[in-house]
């Protein structure tokens, strides 16, 4: 049996610092300054710059191309006619809110354990940090029902129904996503054999996060998620009307991703940046907040089955070269984000002779 995300993530647990329970009371602990992130001080870039992440309709022609080109300049863009349902993102928008709605006490049933993954409790990357973040979250793998259950005692079923689909909707379109960058790289399933186009999908797995944004009395002071990349090949995120996820680029600085009704962000992750060999962008970004509206998020974390090997596509790398990265399951790739964090991806970097 292949070990699965729960397995990895189980064994190689992330100790807090802080308390499972987001405590909004104590404003001190969460006030940022560049001591805490070296990039808190750099201004975002003002909208009158024109540059944004690309917004990219499915249905127009040259997608593949459109697509790939995002992939290296930003690492990230949005799509519209994505072919998921409204009303499923609205139900998935739907239950998020609810789910943090909910007193404080309900949703501790359902806390996530010391050793474990899912469940409800602060930003999993909060350990890199000694202030707190302005957040709370929950995260699926496999069936919420045990903790929907304790969460929702009426209405759990219902509830779990609307996570099924909409794993089910973004597998696809991750694959599809997937496949379609890859095309602009002229990369095929020869290239990449563990990564079937045509199968059930038995060769992804995937985790479904859900962020809560509250509203913040001093939002130029604190910070919703801090600048990570993630750790997975795509991430799919749906945001609410509220903006606050920005993208960091190298010649622009911090970049805020306008929501636009209906569309979903597709981030690169470390794992696509390392199958094409660094031509794709696995793109930093953070969560700002808001002092008038409360935003939520819902991130799908997509990447292989635990025991396939992570390599640089052999096409992509000159004959002249060395591959610009090792290769990595994605279990192995995790205890050395939960060791090294940002510096995870120089950890499996092979040394290039100048
Ligand atoms: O809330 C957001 O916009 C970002 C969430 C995110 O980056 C994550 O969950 O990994
Ligand atoms: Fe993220």
């Amino acid at each position: 049996m292949p070990t699965m995300l729960t397995d990895v993530l189980r064994g190689n647990p992330i100790h807090l610092p802080h308390s499972h329970q987001p405590d909004f009371a104590s404003l001190m602990s969460y006030t940022w300054t560049c001591r805490d992130d070296p990039l808190f001080a750099v201004a975002p870039s003002p909208p009158a710059a024109g540059e944004n992440i690309p917004l990219i309709d499915l249905n127009q022609s040259d997608v593949a191309s459109h697509i790939g080109r995002a992939c290296r300049t930003w690492g990230a863009f949005q799509i519209i006619n994505h072919g998921v349902p409204l009303e499923l993102l609205q139900g998935i928008e739907l239950l998020t809110g609810s789910l943090f709605q909910l007193p404080v006490q309900r949703k501790l049933k359902a806390a996530r354990s010391d050793t474990g993954f899912s469940g409800y409790g602060v930003a999993r990357i909060s350990s890199f940090f000694s202030k707190k973040m302005w957040s709370e979250g929950f995260t699926i793998i496999g069936s919420p029902l045990n903790d929907f259950r304790k969460l929702w005692p009426q209405l759990h079923y219902n509830y779990c129904d609307i996570v099924e689909q909409y794993e089910e909707q973004m597998q696809k379109l991750a694959s599809k996503l997937m496949w379609l960058s890859l095309d602009s790289l002229d990369v095929s399933e020869e290239d990449i054999k563990w990564a079937s186009v045509s199968s059930d999908l038995n060769w992804a797995q995937s985790a479904l996060q859900l962020n809560h944004y509250p509203v913040c009395p001093e939002p130029d002071r604190a910070m919703g998620l801090a600048p990570h990349t993630d750790s997975t090949l795509l991430t799919i995120l749906y945001q609410n009307n509220t903006p606050g996820l920005q993208v960091f680029r190298d010649d622009l600085g911090w970049v805020t991703v306008p929501p636009v009704p209906g569309s979903l962000v597709v981030n690169v992750g470390d794992l696509f940046h390392i199958l094409s060999n660094g031509l794709f962008k696995s793109v930093i970004h953070r969560a700002r907040v808001n002092q008038i509206r409360s935003r939520l998020s819902v991130a799908f974390l997509w990447g292989p089955r635990s025991d396939t090997k992570i390599s640089p596509v052999p096409k992509l790398v000159s004959p002249d070269e060395s591959p610009l990265y090792r290769s990595v399951t994605w279990t192995e790739y995790l205890r050395t984000k939960a060791t090294h964090f940002n510096k995870a991806l120089s950890m499996i970097r092979n040394q290039r002779e100048e």
